[in-house]
């Protein structure tokens, strides 16, 4: 009784008060009295309350009954206005959906995407981590999808979110810039950097790292890591070519710690806390990478204002002009510098082990590869020329076919601004879109086996498919497309290119020590942006 005590006796005051005499309550009376106080009880007090929780409950029920997705999904409401129906597929446990980041070791990250990809059509919804989403696949819906980018009333990218960035990552970052003329100005001037020319100049300085990995690599005899000699290719890439420094040897493994930790840092979901407080970041490993990166890029810009324009990607940021004369502020070159490398160094480090996996699978690939090369530097020489990687068919087949098999899975979120119909299907406004690589080279008809073996990196791996228009995919997209379609692609393919043609020209025979299970099955890494073969060391053998 104890909200109503008071009430209770309340109530019995008054009985006894209208009945006017003196009247003493034994137990039994007591809850006969009781009884007959309910309905008073509740009339005076309990009313109120009781018809606040019902009304509650009916504004509830109805909400329910009207949107039962937008109540069990918060966020994933429908757009009434559009006649078309949504896509396929379930959202998943209500309020929690799927956890599509979650990643196996027999399939690498985003594993859970992966079966919800096979077991749902091209386009098809799911929950997440409080988003509703709608993953899309095959060229022509990516495409269709696409195309409403950077439109008032289309799709923008969504990601962290510019404000949240703060000095750490940089808020004048291409990949964050949503507004339309911003974008596309960032995205001429970064170009140049990117052309043909720009990138040839910086064949011999990649050659160089290359040759540097692939010599220490043969000079041990014990089995090596794919994992150790990419990833510091890729760095070496980031600091000699991207950034054009000249470090010491010393300071090379500093370097390399530096945009781990600050990558790593990004990575973290926690990491935005601290970096909303300002001032706290240099209290944190990322923050001081940070620093320490940016201390790099303004020392480098204070030398190329004293010396002039080099052949490095800084550089020509530095001094890319516009038509109009436009140029990048001190802050868009050191915060785009740095895009450069953390989207670059990642992406082809996954890559170039993935290929590295494959060609040790498959030694009839890996001896043709050869092969090439040895007609490639017969015609060509040592030095490696943008002719003779253009040439080096089979070799940009081998990493064709190996990004076909493991491209990025999850493209960028997108958030749809105004519902737009893809393929007859509806994504309403508010939900985010993204484009699905690997379920769009899943269903390609021109690779496509009934049993799947055509995505099996063992039975599936064949570079030959690309040198023939009759069996070439024709669904093929790990660069992404349309106004956000990957800008280091060429950069991307260059070093990957280097690195693999080096390594064919230097080392006959590659054996796998560690990768593969006892069940025969390859083991992956679980949580990367890019799937990773776990484990991956080999023994080589000198040409
Ligand atoms: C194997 C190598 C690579 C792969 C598979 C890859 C893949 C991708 C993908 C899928 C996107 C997203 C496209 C979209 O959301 O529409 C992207 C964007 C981007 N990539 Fe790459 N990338 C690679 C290498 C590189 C390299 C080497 C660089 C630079 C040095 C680079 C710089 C960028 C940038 C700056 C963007 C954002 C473009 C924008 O927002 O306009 N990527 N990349």
């Amino acid at each position: 009784f104890f909200p109503t005590k008071g009430l209770v006796q309340q109530s019995f005051k008054s009985q006894i008060i209208s009945s006017g005499s003196t009247v003493v309550l034994h137990k039994p009376q007591c809850a006969t009295a009781l009884q007959m106080s309910i309905p008073s009880i509740i009339n005076t007090v309990q009313r109120p309350r009781i018809a606040a929780c019902a009304l509650a409950f009916l504004l509830l029920a109805v909400k329910v009954v009207r949107d039962p997705r937008a109540f069990f999904w918060p966020g994933a409401g429908v757009d009434s206005q559009s006649k078309a129906a949504l896509p396929e597929g379930s959202l998943g446990c209500p309020f929690v959906g799927y956890d599509i980041f979650s990643g196996s070791k027999d399939y690498g990250p985003f594993a859970k995407l992966g079966q919800l990809s096979k077991k749902n059509g091209k386009i098809f919804k799911i929950y997440s981590y409080g988003y509703p989403l709608v993953s899309v696949s095959g060229v022509d819906n990516i495409k269709s999808l696409l195309k409403n980018e950077f439109k008032d009333d289309g799709i923008g990218t969504f990601m962290i979110g510019k404000q949240n960035i703060g000095k750490i990552f940089g808020e004048n970052m291409l990949l964050y810039e949503n507004n339309n003329e911003k974008h596309s100005m960032l995205r001429r001037l970064m170009g140049t950097a990117m052309t043909p020319g720009a990138i040839a100049a910086g064949i011999p300085s990649i050659q160089e790292r290359a040759n540097y990995h692939i010599n220490e690599m043969l000079k041990t005899n014990q089995a090596v890591k794919f994992e150790d000699a990419f990833q510091s290719f890729t760095l070496d890439i980031a600091w000699k070519q991207i950034l054009g420094l000249d470090l010491k040897e010393e300071e090379i493994p500093k370097f390399h710690d530096a945009v781990r930790d600050w990558t790593d840092g990004m990575l973290n979901p926690f990491f935005l806390v601290p970096f909303k407080v300002p001032g706290l970041e240099k209290y944190t490993k990322a923050g001081r990478a940070a620093t320490y990166l940016r201390g790099k890029i303004e020392e480098k810009i204070s030398k190329l204002e004293k010396d002039g324009p080099d052949s490095s990607t800084l550089s020509k940021l530095y001094y890319a002009t516009d038509e109009d004369g436009t140029r990048l502020t001190r802050e868009q070159v050191i915060d785009n510098s740095l895009l450069l490398i953390f989207a670059g160094t990642e992406t082809s480090a996954s890559t170039l082990r993935c290929a590295a996996l494959f060609l040790t699978l498959h030694p009839d690939v890996w001896n043709k590869v050869r092969a090439e090369q040895n007609e490639i530097k017969a015609k060509y020489g040592d030095d490696l020329t943008s002719e003779a990687l253009e040439n080096s068919v089979y070799l940009d087949a081998v990493i064709k076919e190996t990004l076909r098999l493991q491209p990025v899975e999850l493209g960028e979120l997108r958030k749809v601004k105004e519902s737009v119909v893809v393929d007859g299907k509806q994504i309403p406004k508010k939900w985010y879109a993204f484009f699905n690589a690997k379920q769009t080279h899943y269903n390609d008809p021109s690779t496509y086996q009934e049993d799947g073996s055509h995505m099996d990196h063992f039975k599936g791996f064949k570079p030959d498919r690309w040198l023939s228009e009759s069996t070439k995919p024709k669904e093929w997209m790990p660069f992404g497309d349309g106004r956000r379609r990957c800008i280091g692609e060429r950069l991307g393919m260059t070093e990957m290119k280097v690195f693999l043609s080096m390594l064919a020209r230097k080392v006959a025979k590659c054996e796998l020590v560690n990768t593969i299970d006892a069940d025969h099955e390859i083991v992956w890494q679980k949580g990367n942006a890019m799937a990773r073969p776990a484990n991956a060391e080999c023994t080589l053998v000198a040409a």
